[in-house]
């Protein structure tokens, strides 16, 4: 099983059996998205100051910071239901089509 998809299923049991006494995936989880969010938003702002640090220290620290967004934002999609599969399918669907069509295509709104 890949990483994420472990991943993906921790949470998925953290969702379940709830012990947010233990677990701090729980703990988030149990905050929903009001607890979620600003953790999604300061892990993103991680990983850019991250990935300004110059040489290689500057790059695994940017390594660490990405899995911490990555993490974060999986705990968010739980908290929807949101699984990978269908963010892959959106991406998926994307293919072949730029970046600049693609906003193009898009309404005011989004
Ligand atoms: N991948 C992660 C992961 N990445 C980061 N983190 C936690 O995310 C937190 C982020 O760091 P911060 O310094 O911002 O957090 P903090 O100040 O302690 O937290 P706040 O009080 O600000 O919310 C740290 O506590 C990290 O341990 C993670 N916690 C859990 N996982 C995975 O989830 C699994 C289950 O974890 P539990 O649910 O805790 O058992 C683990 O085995 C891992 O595979």
């Amino acid at each position: 099983m890949r990483p994420l998809d472990q991943l993906e299923e921790t949470i998925r049991q953290r969702q379940l059996a709830g012990e947010a006494d233990k677990s701090y995936t729980a703990r988030l989880l149990a905050g929903g998205v009001a607890k979620i969010g600003p953790k999604v938003i300061e892990e993103a702002a991680e990983v850019v100051e991250a990935a300004g640090e110059p040489g290689a220290a500057g790059r695994e620290h940017t390594i660490r910071e990405a899995a911490d967004v990555i993490y974060h934002l999986m705990v968010l999609l739980a908290v929807r239901d949101v699984t990978l599969d269908e963010i892959e399918a959106e991406l998926g669907r994307r293919f072949g089509m730029s970046g600049l069509e693609e906003k193009a295509s898009r309404g005011p709104s989004n």
